[in-house]
């Protein structure tokens, strides 16, 4: 049968959790079913949401402290037959949790999706494959930075400090999310001078890098952007998609014209997942969701820098993006307040196929970018030598530095 399972976790006020899934299963669905006559139920059995598994997580006893009332926890699994919604994730997500994401506590943790209904969505483009070659490392997290205080600044400063940035050896320097189109830095010719910046550090030094711009604007005017900038030759796109919606993030990744990898943003997903009574789980938004629609990158706050996600719903992300099914692989971009002290730990939760990206862990540096980019590669080698970075720090006095400002967190087996 062609459906797609939903898993919510429901806080229901003190009830019936048999009751509620049925309210659920035939509200989103053919609407009522004991009172239709025989013949009836027969022409609709085929669009009949199914109950496919109820379980109390906790009867609690007490006011609950944030709903102020005594309610049930529970996981509730729907399925909810194919034949009803056409081959589209707004269809998809507005049958499984359009009115019921407004009806009280009730979260979407997963969806499974048959196979024919996984069909609908051809994943990223490039996935981890397509990125590690273009930038020909295979063998380690890619490490990436982020432009920092560029809006107010003209080409000449971008220019300068991404030559800094990638004279540290980061594989990719990303837009910050907030630098959108604007007279001092257009988007054209920060495609332009980014590719003129890094071929001649390729030359110079044989180091390669992408840079991604921020593809920003309009939804109507998003293609013919997007294929300007494949013209242009721009290496990735990075794309604010919960500020658009997954389905248009799917319309670019599926554009034949648009043959760019898409670096996707978490920007505004907070709004949906960071309840936990309601919203969307960062594993389902971040990882299952994004990949479908065909992000080859997601970005998410990792479990321990400024902007920390829980360390089980974070590496649910990467998990997600790593699936190893008929689509290609997301990398998990592990993201916010990262700083080269806390490699192993993002090396252990996340493994090689992740990318490490930091902002202010770059910039802030006492030997500038250069320094930082340097101080995170010397910090991934050690981790993955199995030598602890303090250690490593006596020979590599970039590394050195970045310790003795920020620390280092070590991992212990
Ligand atoms: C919440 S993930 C976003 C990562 C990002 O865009 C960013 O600017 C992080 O900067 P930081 O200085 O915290 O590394
Ligand atoms: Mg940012």
């Amino acid at each position: 049968m062609s459906e797609v399972i939903a898993t919510y976790l429901v806080h229901d006020a003190k009830g019936d959790l048999n009751k509620k899934a049925e309210g659920i299963a035939l509200g989103l669905t053919v609407g009522s079913w004991t009172d239709l006559p025989l013949l009836e139920q027969e022409q609709l059995k085929a669009h009949k949401g199914r109950v496919v598994e109820v379980s109390q997580l906790e009867d609690n006893e007490k006011t609950n402290h944030y709903l102020g009332k005594s309610v049930k926890i529970g996981k509730i699994k729907i399925a909810y037959p194919s034949i009803n919604f056409s081959q589209d994730l707004p269809a998809i997500l507005t049958t499984v949790f359009g009115k019921l994401s407004l009806d009280g506590e009730v979260k979407l943790i997963d969806i499974e999706l048959s196979e024919e209904v996984q069909s609908f969505f051809s994943g990223p483009s490039f996935g981890v494959l397509g990125i590690r070659e273009s930038v020909g490392v295979f063998d380690r997290p890619l490490l990436m930075s982020i432009f920092k205080g560029v809006i107010g600044r003209d080409l000449a400063y971008l220019k300068d400090q991404l030559k800094q940035q990638v004279l540290g050896g980061v594989d990719l320097v990303k837009d910050d999310e907030i630098l959108f189109e604007n007279p001092l830095t257009p988007f054209e010719d920060r495609i332009l001078a980014g590719k003129d910046v890094l071929k001649n550090v390729y030359e110079e030094t044989g180091h390669r890098a992408l840079y991604a711009v921020n593809l920003s604007g309009k939804t109507f005017e998003l293609k013919d952007k997007a294929k300007r900038a494949t013209e242009l030759g721009a290496n990735v796109l990075l794309f604010n998609v919960f500020a658009y919606g997954l389905d248009v993030l799917q319309s670019l990744a599926e554009d034949s014209e648009i043959s760019v990898p898409i670096m996707a943003h978490p920007a505004v997903s907070g709004a949906s997942t960071a309840s936990s009574l309601y919203g969307f789980s960062s594993s389902l938004l971040l990882g299952k969701l994004l990949r479908l629609s065909g992000a080859d990158f997601s970005l998410f706050p990792s479990p321990y820098g400024s902007v920390a996600l829980d360390r089980n719903e974070a590496i649910g992300i990467a998990k997600n993006c790593l699936k190893k099914d008929s689509l290609k692989q997301s990398f998990p971009v592990p993201s916010a307040g990262i700083h080269p002290g806390l490699v192993p730990l993002l090396i252990q939760d996340f493994g090689i196929d992740s990318v490490i990206n930091a902002g202010g862990g770059v910039h802030g540096h006492p030997n500038g970018a250069i320094g930082g980019g340097r101080a995170f590669r010397a910090a991934i080698d050690a981790t993955l030598a199995g030598i602890s970075l303090k250690q490593a720090a006596a020979s590599e006095e970039n590394l050195k530095l970045a310790i003795d400002l920020w620390g280092a967190k070590e991992v212990y087996k």
